[in-house]
């Protein structure tokens, strides 16, 4: 395995009944690197996904977060190693408001908790204050402040979508997960979170990892780029290595495109 990655994964096989999902995936993800994943549909990106936030535990394979093996832990726990994620279709908590559902990814790292912090109890009010002010603080990085007392569900998808970044950064992740985080953004939505996915990685010392089908995007903003096809990895490289490559090519754009 590599030792200068954050991330790593190694023969990664998964299979639900007769379909092959996963079939011995390996990949590397620099510390402080944009990584991309891409591939047609049913290539095993979200189920690459699944394995990484603990919701798939796959059959064969490894999974590593700074050389300590993650394989088999739960979603919590993946949360708590520093694997955060958002999700393919906004995964917010609809009637909460915009503080309420970014505070819920606070309390994930809180040893008090949401429970005691709801029920206010005696010790865990400093505590509090530091949640509530980071949350705060994590509104204000993604223009979130003046929605604050706003239910989710009343609010654009592209607010949503800041609302889910925000979420997920307040468990604190040295790797954060995006599952098609342009899906569904107009133009302009799409280079505000562009801007917002690169400040993470700069600003707040996250390594990122996303999958994407906005190809022209991927290759803009990804360092590094993985690329997948009927649950294997056909080619992995920088981004004008990958783009040129005649598996990806074949695989996007059928054989007869191929050089
Ligand atoms: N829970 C499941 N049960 C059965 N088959 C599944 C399940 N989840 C995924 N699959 C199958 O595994 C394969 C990989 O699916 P996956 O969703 O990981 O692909 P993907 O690359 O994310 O595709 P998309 O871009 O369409 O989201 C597909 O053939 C899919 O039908």
């Amino acid at each position: 395995m590599n030792e200068a990655a954050l991330l790593q994964v190694h023969g990664l096989s998964v299979r639900f009944g007769g379909i092959t999902a996963l079939d011995g995936v390996s990949f590397s993800v620099a510390r402080g690197s944009i990584c991309g994943i891409i591939g047609p549909n049913g290539a095993g990106k979200t189920t690459s996904f699944n394995c990484l936030s603990g919701l798939i535990v796959p059959q064969e394979g490894r999974i590593e977060l700074d050389g300590r093996s993650l394989l088999g832990c739960p979603p919590h726990e993946m949360v708590a190693r520093g694997i955060g994620r958002t999700f393919q279709n906004v995964a917010l908590f609809p009637t909460l408001t915009v503080l309420e559902n970014v505070l819920v990814g606070s309390y994930s790292t809180t040893r008090a908790g949401v429970v005691p912090s709801i029920l206010n109890l005696r010790g865990v009010r400093t505590e509090e204050a530091a949640t509530r002010e980071t949350a705060q603080a994590l509104m204000a990085r993604f223009g979130l402040s003046g929605y604050a007392q706003v239910r989710a569900a009343e609010l654009p998808f592209g607010v949503q979508k800041r609302i889910e970044l925000a979420r997920a950064m307040a468990t604190r992740p040295k790797v954060l997960l995006l599952d098609e985080p342009a899906a569904g953004l107009t133009h302009a939505e799409l280079e505000t979170l562009s801007d917002m996915i690169v400040r993470i990685r700069d600003e707040m010392d996250t390594t990122i990892l996303l999958i994407e089908h906005n190809v022209p995007l991927v290759m803009r903003l990804c360092d590094w780029i993985v690329a997948m096809d009927f649950g294997r990895k056909i080619a992995e490289g920088l981004p004008e290595a990958v783009r040129r490559d005649p598996e990806v090519i074949r695989a996007y754009l059928g054989a007869e495109h191929a050089a």
